[in-house]
Parts: structure tokens; C-alpha cells; sequence
């Protein structure tokens, strides 16, 4: 993201964003539960941490060794004592005001996910593939929070093509204000139906004998991987208003 900053092309980053997010869910959907993995362990890591936990904390380390985080819209879960990159990283064009890299709403992120969305989406169960359940939820978490702080870009981009609509709210703090002049209902809609025909067309089963294939998109939401209306749902109850909550965070401060 960065180069040609208008509302259509961060909207068309947004829309690739949803393909990531809803092959992660059905990816992780192939796993029950398994909940142990979420329990901090009597024994184990020696700081009560869980296996799920333990797990992103070490793939951050390791992701921020190759130069991952470098990005507004990449944001670490743990971003406390994180290595530097070991190679050299190529520079990105700075279109954000520099707050941008602390805006984080990854705390809310990660409580949804966990105490919220799991259940959704996944069957009640414990199969034992407890390390490839909680890889699976990185790539869930990392997807999700990517799309969520893209939200920095949503509002540079609107800023910039209003700015005297945004100033003086900008100015008087006006939270609830500057959340309704960001808000379009018409869109948030059609995102709602888009990721849930996503789900549907993604998550079907796909055969070649005769006569039992159906056409893109009509299959029962029961034959799904995921139930495309937990998209729907997600995307209305979740990801929409923290995106907009990072977009007013951001807002907040672009005028310092
Ligand atoms: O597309 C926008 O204008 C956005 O701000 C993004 C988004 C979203 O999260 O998808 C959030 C708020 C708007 O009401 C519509 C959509």
C-alpha cells in the first residue's frame, strides 16, 4: 500500500484483504477447538504463558528478524523488545503521518478472536494438533490485523480529500463526529454481502462428476467450510468498527 494513495485503490486493498482473511478461517476451521492450546500451562513455558501465545510471541521475533513490521499496516501483538531486522529492508514511501506506527488496536484484536470468534467457527472438539491449531491462528490473527489497520490509509486518504470537513473536528476532538463524516453505511453493506458470498464460493467443496457440481457460489452454507454468515457477522460486529477505530485514532493525531 502506499504508492497511489485514493479511496478506490485502499478500498481495492481492503477487498484483496478479504480473500486472506476468509481462506485463514477456513483453514483454521479444518482444526477443532482445542482448547489446551489456550490454557496457560501449569508446566511449560516457565511464565504461564499459553501454547497460542508462546507461539506469536516467537513467530513475531522471528518475522521482525526478516524485516516484517517495518509497515504502518503491520502491526505486532507483542511488539515489546522485538528484534531488529538481520537483512537489509527496502524503504517504503512515508504517505502516513508518523503516529501512524503506534496506532494498535491488536489488544481488542486478539480478545475477539479468542474469547468471540473461535467458538463462531470452529467445532467443539481436541484432536491433539495443538501446534498446527495455534499456527493457524497467527495466520487468522496476522490477516485480520492487517485489514484492520489498513484503516490508516482509509484515513489519510479521506483527510486529505476533505480536510475542512476533518480540521475542525480534528481540532475540537470530536470522536463521535468524526465517526460519523468516515461511516458509509452503503458500503459497510456491501462488504457484508461480499464476504459472505466469499465464504460461500471459497469454502465450497469442489468435485468434477457429472451433474453434482454446482454453479460458483450456490452451495448449501451448511456444505461450507465455514459458515459464510460467521463472515457476514465478523465483518458487521468486528472488523468494520475497529477498522473505524483505528481510522479515528489516527484522525486524532494527524494534525499534531
Ligand atoms: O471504505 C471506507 O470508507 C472505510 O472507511 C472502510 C469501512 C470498512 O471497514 O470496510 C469502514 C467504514 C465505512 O463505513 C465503510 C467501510
Amino acid at each position: 500500500m502506499a504508492e497511489q494513495l485514493s479511496l478506490a485503490a485502499v478500498r481495492g486493498a481492503l477487498i484483496r484483504e478479504e480473500d486472506s482473511i476468509v481462506f485463514a478461517l477456513i483453514e483454521r476451521a479444518r482444526r477443532p477447538r482445542n482448547a489446551p492450546a489456550y490454557y496457560a500451562p501449569d508446566a511449560g513455558t516457565d511464565d504461564g504463558r499459553s501454547l497460542a501465545e508462546f507461539f506469536v510471541r516467537e513467530a513475531e521475533a522471528l518475522h521482525a528478524k526478516t524485516g516484517h513490521y517495518e509497515k504502518p499496516e503491520d502491526v505486532p501483538f507483542f511488539p515489546q523488545d522485538l528484534p531488529s531486522p538481520l537483512f537489509p529492508i527496502k524503504g517504503y514511501p512515508k504517505v502516513l503521518h508518523p503516529f501512524a506506527s503506534s496506532v494498535s488496536v491488536n489488544d481488542a484484536i486478539w480478545k475477539m478472536y479468542f474469547n468471540e470468534l473461535l467458538p463462531l467457527f470452529t467445532v467443539d472438539g481436541d484432536d491433539g494438533y495443538y501446534a498446527e491449531t495455534v499456527a493457524l491462528d497467527f495466520a487468522c490473527l496476522k490477516a485480520l490485523s492487517r485489514r484492520i489497520h489498513y484503516g490508516k490509509y482509509v484515513a489519510e486518504v479521506k483527510f486529505k480529500d476533505a480536510p475542512q470537513d476533518y480540521s475542525p473536528l480534528i481540532h475540537a476532538k470530536g470522536t463521535d463526529a468524526l465517526m460519523n463524516l468516515l461511516t458509509f453505511k452503503a458500503v459497510e453493506e456491501k462488504v457484508k454481502k461480499r464476504v459472505e458470498k466469499k465464504a460461500r464460493i471459497f469454502g465450497q467443496n469442489v468435485t468434477l462428476e457429472d451433474g453434482v457440481d454446482k454453479h460458483e457460489g450456490s452451495a448449501d452454507d451448511s456444505e461450507c467450510k465455514v459458515n459464510p454468515k460467521v463472515l457476514s457477522e465478523l465483518y458487521d460486529r468486528w472488523v468494520m468498527p475497529l477498522t473505524k477505530d483505528v481510522e479515528v485514532e489516527y484522525l486524532l493525531r494527524r494534525l499534531d
